[in-house]
């Protein structure tokens, strides 16, 4: 028999991989889902003998399937950073501020990266669940993806100790420099697909609002950003005294005060995402919880007009119904919105919504709070005298922030914003009208809008002290009405008394 030459060789071996992996993917192809895992299971333990490679996956849904693992989002940042120029099939996102593409691999693709002379390959890969073979349909959330990262046996120890620290840390510090903030929201009226991993949907959260823009007393400014700062550094602290890493803010006050606003201001101020969290959408606690579950750490849960959302006797408030100081004082702004979430409930959210008080406090101060770490709870009211104690009591609402009408202070931040005036003669009337009169913040800043090209600063001006006048005089026909009604209830209740008196007089 001729000696095999060294080419017949590799032609007979090539041949027989290429005629396995046919028969492979044949099998994959059209085996039952049983008989594959049978197939696959002894097939890697026969490899194991022969092959010097050793596998580890990143399952982007590990354990708990609840959150998406930090381990796999950290690969996928350290992946899209190092080793993007490599591959070939890319998947390009937005990264942060909405200024540059982020380029990572996309599924299948294999990229190779080494690390202190260790050579290593990654590939995005997927799995699919039972179900889909045998059902036939498409469900998206029977997908798993994750990463498979390869490497020679006698590397084991240097991968395993040294390199995958080295690529969790890096690609923790990359998805930090890259994070793109978000707005969240549960969104009323919309009917979630059945296959939707997430209960938040999501846009670029781009709100320009600052504390510098902000019209606010310096030093109550002051304040509230140093105790910004502070919580955000203080993790150490936190886990010393053994409590959740969470602040509680409440922020009340009249509408067109700058509660929303000042949300905004804070997201900025410590970079944070924002869950605006519209709680008559939420059906019960059960989902209440999974919400919460599935917000992420730096982050700011909002839940606003907190008196309109819940009733305070823990009943959901009922369809049309309005909140009293609703109705007694009318305030437009706030009313419109709650009318619209009403609204927005109505149309799809359904009004089977039953949280209660206590759902709401296991939410801010629960076991299930503390998961995540680093975040904000803030609710806002037009009304906090109408809100349960328990749930702004200390521990829960930390710190308690009134926003009230606009002082002479705020005024001149709004005027330095609007009109880039810092001083004018103009000031001291304003400073003496807006003394007397109780203005949001709000109407002075839609005066101080020039309404056409022409106007100037002087205009601007002139129209605010129009609107203040005007303020200050209804305020003072709304006094004089009100004292002369309370007149009129006091003398009828004299007459109401002399006439008690006179009866007892006449049956005596
Ligand atoms: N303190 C403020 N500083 C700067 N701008 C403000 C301030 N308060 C209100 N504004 C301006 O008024 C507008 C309305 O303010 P904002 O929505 O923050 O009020 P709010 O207190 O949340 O009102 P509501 O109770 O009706 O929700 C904002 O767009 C902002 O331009
Ligand atoms: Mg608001």
């Amino acid at each position: 028999m001729a000696p095999v030459t060294m080419a017949e060789m590799w032609t007979t071996m090539g041949s027989t991989i290429a005629s396995f992996m046919f028969v492979w993917a044949i099998i994959r192809q059209y085996c039952p889902y049983e008989i594959r895992r049978f197939l696959e299971k002894y097939t890697h333990r026969f490899m194991g003998y022969f092959y010097p490679y050793i596998r580890i996956s990143f399952h982007e849904f590990a354990g708990d399937r609840l959150k998406r693992s930090e381990a796999y989002s950290a690969i996928e940042a350290y992946l899209s950073s190092n080793t993007s120029k490599s591959a070939k099939r890319l998947k390009a996102e937005m990264g942060k501020d909405s200024t540059n593409l982020v380029l990572s691999m996309d599924e299948f693709e294999r990229v190779t990266d080494e690390f202190m002379g260790a050579k290593v390959w990654w590939v995005l890969t997927k799995s699919v669940s039972p179900t889909r073979t045998m059902s036939m349909s498409y469900y998206p959330e029977q997908e798993r993806r994750f990463y498979k990262l390869s490497f020679h046996k006698r590397y084991r120890d240097v991968i395993t100790d040294v390199y995958l620290e080295h690529v969790i840390r890096e690609g923790k510090e990359i998805r930090i420099r890259n994070r793109q903030r978000k707005l969240y929201t549960n969104s009323p009226g919309y009917k979630w697909p059945s296959y939707k991993q997430t209960m938040w949907s999501h846009i670029v959260f781009e709100h320009p609002a600052t504390f510098e823009t902000m019209a606010l007393e310096p030093n109550k400014k002051k304040e509230i950003i140093e105790d910004l700062l502070t919580f955000s550094q203080s993790k150490d602290f936190y886990a010393r005294i053994g409590k959740a890493w969470k602040r509680g803010y409440l922020l009340y006050g009249p509408p067109g005060t700058g509660k929303s606003t000042m949300i905004a201001a804070m997201a900025n101020l410590l970079s944070y995402d924002v869950y605006d969290l519209e709680l008559t959408a939420v059906k019960d606690n059960t989902e209440l919880r999974k919400l919460l579950i599935e917000t992420t750490s730096k982050s700011i849960i909002v839940i606003e007009d907190i008196d309109c959302s819940l009733d305070l006797t823990g009943q959901r408030k009922k369809k049309g119904e309005k909140s009293s100081g609703e109705l007694d004082e009318g305030k437009l702004g706030s009313k419109e919105r709650k009318d619209a979430k009403e609204e927005g409930n109505n149309n799809g959210g359904g009004n089977s919504s039953k949280v209660t008080l206590s759902g709401l406090l296991n939410f801010i101060d629960g076991l299930w709070s503390a998961c995540g770490g680093e975040r904000l709870i803030v609710f806002t009211t037009n009304y906090v005298e109408k809100l349960d104690p328990a749930l702004i009591r200390r521990g829960r609402m930390d710190k308690h922030i009134e926003l009230s009408y606009c002082s002479f202070e705020g005024f001149k931040v709004l005027a330095k914003n609007y009109l880039r005036l810092e001083n004018h003669q103009m000031f001291d009337k304003i400073e003496s009208l807006i003394g007397e009169t109780k203005i949001t913040p709000a109407d002075v800043a839609e005066n101080l809008m020039p309404k056409s090209p022409l106007d100037d600063p002087e205009k601007c001006l002139c129209n605010l002290i129009q609107a203040l006048e005007e303020a200050k005089e209804e305020a003072e026909i709304a006094a004089a009405e009100e004292e002369a009604k309370k007149r009129d209830e006091d003398s009828k209740e004299i007459e109401a008394i002399k006439e008690e008196e006179a009866e007892t007089v006449a049956g005596q």
